[in-house]
């Protein structure tokens, strides 16, 4: 006899990636949505909403602390940086230990959460229930370095581009189209969070320069690396296509990726590898999509393996 499905809750669905994984979600066969919160639509259909929902399911607006009593055995934290922690008490003081999935930047630095970029960590999960899921840059800059990490003369530098729905929806400079019209807007020049994550997880320093640009979902990284000693172009593209070769969420291609082909798409795209000709200097480009693989579909990831499935259930390839 299958399985009944386990249940999930997001908390912070209004938002972009509450919504993406909405749409995952009601295609996942082993996840059913017990409870979407947010307080904006707070007694909406979520049909009304979301169009690839089927069912009656609406939002509501529980208190944190009315959280563990939804009985969810999946909870993600969609909000804002800075509002996990209460949400996490509430678990906490409830005596409840559903699989909680952490969106935002809060518990990224924080060893007893399993860090979630499975391409790179997944050897490292314990059976953690309290999984912390990368940024949407931080992702795009570990994958771009990581296969080159220990051949690194100095910091990657990476020139980060992304498009605004990165900005969330609460209403600032980079997520107003007006200010973005013909634009690129410069900002967190140095010491971005992504910065800091990136050279956390990845053990080396990296250094990163954020930009937000007119079109709505989608990133690109372009990062510079010297390298210790001369390398052929072939060589660096064959490393980067050893250790992604079982990884079907990232793929390595000869050509410099753009990002306009990746909006909607749940993989990351890496490539151009331009070298310079002492063979000592390469330039690589990522791209994804920050709402899926740069937010929704890696959480997918991590949950899938946190309740025992196949990773890749419900993520078209
Ligand atoms: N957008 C992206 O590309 C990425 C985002 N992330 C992270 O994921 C998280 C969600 O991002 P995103 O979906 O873009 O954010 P949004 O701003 O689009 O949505 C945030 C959600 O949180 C709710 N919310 C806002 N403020 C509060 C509050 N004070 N208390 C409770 N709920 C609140 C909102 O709904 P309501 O106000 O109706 O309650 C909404 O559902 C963030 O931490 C973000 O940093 C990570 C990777 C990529
Ligand atoms: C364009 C834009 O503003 N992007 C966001 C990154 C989105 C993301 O990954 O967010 P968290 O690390 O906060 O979860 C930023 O630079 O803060």
């Amino acid at each position: 006899m299958a399985a009944s499905p386990k249940r999930i809750g997001i908390v912070g669905a209004r938002g972009h990636t509450g919504a993406e994984l909405i749409r995952l979600v009601a295609a996942h066969p082993s996840l059913e949505l017990a409870y979407v919160s947010s307080r904006e639509l707070d007694g909406q259909r979520v049909d009304a909403h979301v169009s690839d929902y089927q069912g009656d399911l609406r939002y509501s607006s529980p208190a944190h602390e009315d959280l563990p009593a939804l009985d969810a055995d999946v909870v993600v934290l969609a909000l804002p940086n800075g509002k996990a922690a209460v949400c996490v008490q509430a678990f906490d003081a409830a005596g409840r230990d559903p699989v909680i999935v952490d969106l935002s930047a809060d518990y990224r630095f924080d060893n007893n959460w399993y860090y979630g970029l499975p391409e790179l960590t997944r050897n490292k999960w314990r059976g953690e229930k309290r999984i912390s899921n990368p940024g949407c840059y931080a992702t795009a800059m570990q994958l771009s370095i990581a296969p080159l990490k220990e051949m690194l003369a100095a910091p990657p530098v990476c020139f980060g581009v992304s498009g605004y729905s990165g900005a969330g929806t609460t209403p600032s400079d980079k997520n107003n189209p007006d200010k973005l019209r013909d634009n690129l807007m410069p900002y967190a020049l140095t010491g971005h969070m992504h910065e800091k994550e990136a050279s956390r997880h990845l053990g080396v320093p990296v250094e990163f320069m954020p930009h937000v640009a007119p079109h709505f979902r989608g990133l690109t990284v372009t990062t510079n690396l010297y390298l210790s000693r001369p390398h052929q172009r072939n060589d660096v593209l064959a490393l980067f296509q050893q250790a992604y070769a079982k990884d079907p969420l990232v793929r390595v291609q000869d050509e410099a990726p753009w990002v306009s082909q990746i909006a909607g798409k749940h993989h990351a795209e890496i490539g151009g590898f331009a070298m310079s000709a002492d063979g000592k200097r390469v330039v690589i480009v990522a791209t994804l999509d920050n709402l899926l693989k740069g937010a929704a579909t890696q959480a997918m990831q991590n949950i899938n393996q946190a309740i025992g499935v196949d990773e890749y259930t419900a993520i078209p390839l």
